[in-house]
């Protein structure tokens, strides 16, 4: 665990990057920090491998205070990702992810062996080892960047606006190896970004801060968008927070209509296995638009109900035969079951505010 014990960074002329900041980061997970230009989230971020220091407070991993470890060792421990990657540029690929396991003793030989399995985990093939940074895309150059970073193996892995400098897609890509690498790796990560939908989609937990680094919500990506601390927060989470939050939700938790059940006139019509044909009505076979199974969101279930002619999306087993409907007043209930639950939490847990007309706002964590 990474904590934050009353740290504030005061800059010599005199700006408060980081005022008073307090909290824990989970080990094994992915926490962001967000939050608009000059909140002090990478003032935060680089205080905890001391490429800042404190002005006052403590920053303690496992415990000890990083004051107290050497420089090296602790830049050693904690791997560093930054936006645009950061390779140098004289050294092809394979050896830029090579150099922090050869300057910790590893022979050249096998930190390279090595280096060519880190490419390997992180997408790249190994045709690209041997060229220049500058011979790579910017999407490619993050991967090595993010292969670089894992070669010490080292168990905190920060990363500040990693995917920032890339277009859109690539940037979908990358994100999306990241939480499978992660899946793989377990590490205690900090990423840093400004991009709220970016912190959703990663974070096992979301620091949003405003300006000094005040922590003015701390919460999973799922709370926050089903109960903003504060308008501020509201604002950054932005519109449909309602909608996207049902990405978080299990689809498939949902009780199912069987898989005759008529909607409006229509019926699902399936081939001689039971997988779904259509919607059998007097205008003949609509088309169902797509099918769940297990894992699917919520997002995702009533997305296809949205689409379906039939207001049903339809739920089909490994083999894709089908075996069961959710309609639209089913997923209504579900919803509304659980965001009651939620903001019932919230009730009790501040007491104060439970005679209020609005819900009260969700408490920042520590
Ligand atoms: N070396 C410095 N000297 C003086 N002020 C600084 C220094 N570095 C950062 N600051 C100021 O500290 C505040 C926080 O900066 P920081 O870079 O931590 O914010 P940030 O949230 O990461 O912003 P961005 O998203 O724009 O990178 C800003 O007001 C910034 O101008």
């Amino acid at each position: 665990m990474i904590e934050f014990d009353g740290v504030t960074k005061r800059y010599p002329d005199g700006t408060v990057a980081v005022d008073d900041l307090s909290m824990k980061v989970g080990t094994g997970q992915i926490t962001v920090f967000v939050g608009p230009s000059g909140c002090g989230k990478t003032t935060a971020l680089r205080m905890i491998n001391r490429m800042i220091q404190p002005t006052s407070g403590r920053i303690l991993i496992d415990g000890d205070d990083v004051t107290t470890r050497p420089e090296a060792q602790l830049r050693r421990e904690i791997g560093y990702v930054i936006q645009g990657a950061g390779l140098f540029p004289h050294r092809t690929v394979l050896d830029n992810v090579a150099t922090v396991p050869v300057l910790q003793g590893t022979t050249r030989r096998e930190a390279r062996q090595a280096a060519l399995g880190l490419l390997e985990r992180v997408g790249l093939p190994a045709t690209l080892a041997k060229r220049y940074p500058a011979q790579l895309s910017g999407g490619q150059q993050q991967r090595v960047g993010v292969a670089r970073a894992l070669a010490a193996d080292p168990p905190v892995l920060l990363m500040d606006e990693p995917f920032s400098a890339v277009d859109p897609v690539v940037r979908d890509d990358l994100q999306q190896e990241l939480l499978r690498l992660q899946g793989e790796l377990g590490k205690t990560i900090v990423l840093v970004t400004h991009d709220i939908d970016e912190a959703i989609r990663l974070g096992d937990e979301v620091a949003v801060f405003a300006e000094g680094a005040r922590l003015a919500q701390f919460a999973s990506p799922a709370d926050l968008l089903a109960a903003p601390a504060d308008d501020f927060v509201a604002s950054l989470v932005g519109r449909d927070r309602g909608f996207r939050g049902l990405s978080f939700a299990d689809g498939d938790q949902i009780a199912l209509k069987p898989t005759d059940h008529e909607v409006d006139g229509l019926r699902l019509e399936t081939d001689a296995d039971g997988r779904p044909l259509g919607w059998r009505g007097a205008e003949g076979l609509l088309p169902t638009e797509g099918s769940f199974s297990d894992g699917a969101s919520l997002r995702a279930v009533t997305d296809l109900v949205i689409l379906s002619p039939a207001g049903a999306a339809v739920r089909v087993d490994a083999d894709g035969r089908a075996d069961g409907l959710v309609l639209l007043e089913d997923i209504a209930g579900d919803v509304r079951a659980r965001q009651r639950e939620r903001l019932t939490a919230l009730v009790v847990a501040t007491p104060a505010t439970a005679h209020s007309d609005n819900p009260p706002p969700a408490k920042a964590s520590e």
